[in-house]
């Protein structure tokens, strides 16, 4: 038997539940809101509150890595404690992690992230595409052997991506276009409905960025910047109006800020999660 893509599971996920993907971010002024030590325990318990605030209605989970590995190496036994919570209860892990380096690096990091006895088991992960996208080749093979994805970022929610993703290169496209194109081919080279290759762009980007979008063809879309980088749910047609189901709407700290109460952070959860499911349904 096959194992079923990332897309597949997602897509399934995205139906029965909603596409949203909970950002799980313990930074140290979090935890402090959350009147929560900064340290390992207080990592765990954050984590804990969220997962029983989720429950089995939460599609994907982005636990980022940087807030876990401030702890040291007991902060990455924490996460994968909290990676198979969440899949216990049927979530789908994404760890945002932004791995980008040679081919033969991306090797190793690609078998810490994808497949049963990885040490992190993960069912996709982040990417940078900086020392080529060709860089990646294998690690976008790894994830779909595996019924992973590998997002790779295109354009980042924050202004400072500008000049380098919009760069014009000797062909005439933008860093930005020659990534989305590179994409679209790995997935192409998967084969029908695979898409082991998907994209971060921010929800923040302009409608310039639609040409970016269409570029990618059916690649799974990440979309970060919703709440606290100041775009809204509305703003997720003017980019990907006619891609709706290729979108996994996120954001962490809109969510967070409900915290540390249970039943606010459910309701704060539904709160995304509800205009996530409409725009899934072009409503
Ligand atoms: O372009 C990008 C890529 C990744 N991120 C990450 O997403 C979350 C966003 O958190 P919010 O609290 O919802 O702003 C964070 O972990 C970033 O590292 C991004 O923001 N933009």
């Amino acid at each position: 038997m096959t194992t079923p893509s990332f897309a597949q599971r997602f897509a399934k996920l995205a139906d029965e539940r909603s596409p949203f993907c909970l950002g799980l971010d313990p930074s140290r002024d979090v935890l402090a809101r959350w009147n929560l030590p900064d340290t390992t325990q207080g990592l765990s318990d954050f984590c804990d509150r969220l997962a029983d605030a989720a429950g089995e209605t939460l599609a994907v989970v982005k636990p980022q890595s940087a807030f876990f590995e401030r702890h040291g190496p007991e902060g990455l036994v924490v996460l994968q404690r909290v990676l198979q919570r969440f899949r216990a209860a049927g979530t789908l892990t994404l760890l945002d992690v932004k791995r980008g380096d040679i081919g033969s690096t991306m090797d190793a990091y690609a078998e810490s992230l994808f497949g049963r006895g990885s040490a992190y088991d993960v069912d996709a992960a982040t990417f940078t595409a900086y020392l080529g996208l060709g860089a990646l080749a294998k690690t976008v093979e790894r994830a779909r052997a595996h019924g992973a994805c590998a997002f790779v970022v295109v354009r980042s929610s924050n202004p400072e991506g500008v000049p380098v993703q919009n760069a014009v290169g000797g062909d005439g496209r933008t860093v930005a276009q020659a990534v989305a194109d590179g994409l679209r081919e790995l997935n192409e080279k998967a084969g029908p409905g695979v898409l082991p290759a998907g994209a971060v762009m921010g929800a923040t980007l302009p409608p310039a960025d639609r040409d970016v979008v269409e570029r990618l063809g059916n690649a799974l879309l990440l979309t970060p910047g919703i709440g606290s980088q100041g775009a809204g749910f509305s703003d997720l047609p003017k980019l990907f109006s006619g891609r709706e189901r290729q979108v996994l709407p996120t954001a962490a700290r809109s969510v967070l800020e409900a915290g540390p109460d249970v039943a606010a952070l459910k309701k704060a959860l539904e709160a995304h999660q509800a205009p996530s499911r409409a725009f899934r349904e072009g409503a």
